[in-house]
């Protein structure tokens, strides 16, 4: 099962590598600006998913967001240790 870490490893090989057809090289290219209306969004769904909908509906929105967050931190060559130094 993938995991928060190896997703991020994932994802920042995908930057490195820039494959064709990638979603999340696509989203690295629009900025940080899209990416950061993209995780408002992903947000919003989360909240409304978890009030309104399925504890799976609920689940899958999460996981949209945390990919969401990735990608703005791979844009911002935030680390992992980065983000874990602040939990
Ligand atoms: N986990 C994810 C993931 N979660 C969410 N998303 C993206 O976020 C979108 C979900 O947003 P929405 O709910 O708004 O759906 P949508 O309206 O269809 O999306 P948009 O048209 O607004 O982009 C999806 O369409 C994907 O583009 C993801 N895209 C990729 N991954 C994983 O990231 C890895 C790299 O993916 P690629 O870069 O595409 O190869 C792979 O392991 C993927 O499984």
């Amino acid at each position: 099962m993938k995991t928060f870490d190896s997703l991020f490893a994932e994802l920042s090989e995908k930057s490195r590598t820039r494959p064709a057809g990638s979603g999340t090289v696509a989203q690295l290219d629009a900025g940080v600006h899209a990416i950061g209306k993209k995780i408002v969004e992903e947000a919003a769904e989360v909240w409304m998913a978890a009030e309104h909908e399925t504890d799976e509906a609920a689940a899958e929105e999460i996981s949209q967001l945390l990919y969401h967050l990735q990608v703005l931190m791979v844009a911002k060559g935030l680390t992992l240790e980065d983000v874990y130094a602040h939990l």
